[in-house]
């Protein structure tokens, strides 16, 4: 299969956000245009003008390296099976994002948002939520990580706003699914794929994502491959210094009754080297309801998708890929 398109489509967008921190409604609404069409299109772009430090995201990749580094007994004292919200540590091989292929080579570890055992969202058994479990022995990592956290959550947000607008709703369509909204800081580390890989295996298989958008750092080393259906190829999502991918996940493609595109993509790191990355989940509140937009049925068309909640799907997913 190909690795590039064979067709004149345009590839993945590049889009300056600039506009969503404090420009003009018009500069904004030119965002959100552009914002309509990738997703259309592809459900894949990269942004720039973003506005989170690159220091902060040279602090992440540093101790990211760091933790991974680590020998593997202080990295399975965080072993995510010990976690009752799917916080920690996970080794290789164990999660199969691709039914039917080998399960994936990438070893990750998951960090969500800080919340205390007693909180009563914990005590209510809510789904991926309570405390996180942080390396004892690398100082800093704790501090960068939250700051991270916080940094992506609030850019997640500006996106979905502004996603509101490119779907003709009302500011404010999605302050529900905003408050509360949850979220996934995971840092992945993808060994070089091996001389002789089983059939189907990689290091990241074929998906879509989960929730509502994703926000992808991406190292320099590349092997992101994204579908498209058009062609039936997969195209490279190659590194942009300064930039994120974004793509659009699974809720996002259930309220545009698939008009936004959660598309499948996959890593296979051909590179010979390690490989790091870190996407962050934007999910949202996990009681909140999706169900298709009003924007996004035309006269005569049923929805495709059953209403469900944040965290239903969220439930369901975890069961495909880790079960
Ligand atoms: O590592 C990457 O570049 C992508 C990872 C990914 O698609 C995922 O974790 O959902
Ligand atoms: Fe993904």
């Amino acid at each position: 299969m190909s690795s590039s398109p064979s067709s004149e489509r345009p590839g993945i967008p590049l889009i300056d956000i600039g506009a969503l921190r404090g420009g003009s409604a018009e500069a904004r609404a030119g965002v959100a245009r552009q914002l309509r069409a990738a997703c259309e299109q592809r459900g894949f772009f990269y942004i720039r003008n973003h506005g989170v430090s690159p220091v902060l995201i040279a602090q992440v990749f540093a101790a990211s390296e760091a933790f991974f580094d680590q020998p593997m007994p202080a990295k399975l004292t965080l072993d995510k099976v010990r976690s009752p919200c799917n916080r920690g540590y996970e080794p290789l091989r164990a999660q199969r994002l691709e039914a039917g292929a080998p399960p994936d080579l990438k070893e990750s570890f998951y960090i969500g948002e800080e919340v205390a055992a007693d909180d009563p969202r914990v005590r209510a058994g809510r789904f991926n939520t309570g405390p996180n479990q942080w390396p004892a022995g690398l100082p800093g990592f704790r501090e960068t990580m939250e700051a991270y956290f916080e940094a992506a959550h609030a850019l997640g947000a500006v996106i979905v706003r502004s996603l509101a607008e490119s779907l003709d709703l009302p500011e404010g369509y999605f302050e529900g699914y905003l408050q509360e909204a949850a979220a996934t800081l995971r840092l992945l580390h993808y060994p070089p794929q091996p001389p002789n890989p089983a059939p189907g295996e990689k290091g990241c298989g074929e998906h879509t994502d989960f929730g509502g958008v994703t926000l992808l750092l991406q190292d320099e080393t590349g092997g992101l491959q994204v579908w498209d259906a058009a062609d039936r190829a997969w195209i490279d999502a190659p590194p942009i210094p300064g930039t994120y991918v974004v793509n659009i996940g699974d809720l996002f493609a259930r309220w545009t009754n698939g008009r936004y595109h959660s598309t499948l993509h996959r890593v296979i790191n051909v590179s010979g080297r390690e490989r790091h990355s870190v996407p962050f989940f934007f999910t949202g509140n996990p009681l909140h309801e999706v169900a298709c937009l009003p924007t996004c049925l035309a006269p005569g068309e049923a929805p495709r998708f059953p209403p469900v909640t944040v965290e239903e799907h969220l439930k369901d997913c975890y069961r495909r890929t880790y079960g």
